[in-house]
């Protein structure tokens, strides 16, 4: 079996009493999307900058594509794309001196590569980075990254700026990065920027990771709400003990439930009365997300449904 394109042990950075990364143990597969979520803080530009040997961990160690993270710093790089979540370019430089220099360092890449990367994202490389708004500046970002065609892509926070066509373009790349086999880790502080594209995701906060799932898994949590109009008023108590069943509000013959899992308990509670209309509404992936950063992890489900508007807040 391919080593793991990521795999940490124990993965520690101390910065004097704060604990950036707590005791990481973490696997990104080769070939999956992974999104690297977390709030503000949480510790995902230190993982990336150990795992990149930017920076030594106070504690653990990490292997990138089979390779110390430490010892095989170099032969990772010129397998690794990264685009750091502060690129520092030198102001005086174009765009395209900029790649150039990249490119020099990679020891060449394909000019037809960057040229047709520079057209999909719409980047200007004439201009001096000094000029750049911040969303070209993150295209140079992309492009260097992009432009060897890595095994493995480290983006830390790579949409930054994007405008949404361009980070329609950007998930674009990432789809064609991943029919090539590569590997991408991708991080982020917001579900619905990774959700399309990820196949699994890891929840950070405080340094420590605390929930790795698949995609599909999370969502098969998530809360999903139907509204019903009866004939009749119903009980507020009709829907008491019904399987998934997590929260019902009875308005006279407006029923709104909110419940997860399989629906067909709560509809076959709903239909021994005369069901008038019923709308289903989307399940809000977002909301379980914000419980996890909120720290509910324990009932992030419940939670999430009670208290919308106070985890958004929350994170803001
Ligand atoms: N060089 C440093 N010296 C001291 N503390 C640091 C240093 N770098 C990071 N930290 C602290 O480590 C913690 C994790 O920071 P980090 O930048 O890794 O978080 P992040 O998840 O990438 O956040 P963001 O989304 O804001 O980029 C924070 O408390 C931060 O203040």
């Amino acid at each position: 079996m391919a080593d793991p394109a990521i795999l940490t042990h124990s993965l520690t950075k101390k910065y004097g009493a704060v604990t950036a990364v707590h005791e990481m143990d973490l696997e990104v597969k080769t070939g999956e999307v992974f999104g690297f979520l977390g709030p503000n803080g949480a510790g995902k530009s230190t993982t990336i900058r150990t795992l990149l040997d930017q920076i030594r961990p106070t504690v653990g160690s990490a292997t990138i594509l089979g390779l110390d993270s430490h010892t095989d710093s170099l032969a990772i790089r010129r397998r690794v794309g990264y685009v750091p979540g502060d690129l520092a370019l030198y102001p005086n430089l174009t765009g395209r001196e900029t790649i150039r220099y990249f490119a020099r360092l990679r020891g060449g890449v394909e000019q037809a590569v960057v040229d047709e990367l520079a057209q999909r994202l719409q980047a200007d490389l004439t201009k001096k980075v000094k000029d750049y708004s911040t969303g070209n500046r993150q295209k140079i970002g992309l492009i260097q990254a992009f432009m060897h065609r890595p095994e493995l892509l480290i983006l830390d926070e790579p949409n930054a700026g994007l405008d949404p066509l361009m980070q329609q373009e950007f998930l674009t790349l990432l789809a064609e990065a991943r029919e090539r086999g590569s590997t991408v880790f991708l991080s982020s502080h917001t579900l619905s920027e990774v959700e399309r594209i990820a196949d699994r995701v890891g929840i950070i906060r405080d340094g420590r990771l605390i929930v790795v799932e698949r995609i599909d898994d999370l969502k098969r949590k998530a809360v999903r709400r139907l509204d019903f109009e009866f004939a009749q008023p119903l009980a507020a108590d009709t829907f008491a003990g019904v399987t998934g069943v997590r929260e019902v509000t009875v308005d006279g013959t407006h029923v709104h439930i909110s419940y997860e899992g399989p629906v067909t308990d709560v509809l076959r509670a709903a239909t021994t009365y005369e069901v008038l209309n019923l709308t289903s509404r989307e399940e809000d992936l977002e909301e379980i997300f914000l419980a996890y950063y909120r720290g509910d992890e324990a009932d992030a489900v419940g939670e999430a449904s009670a208290s919308q508007a106070e985890s958004t807040n929350h994170v803001r």
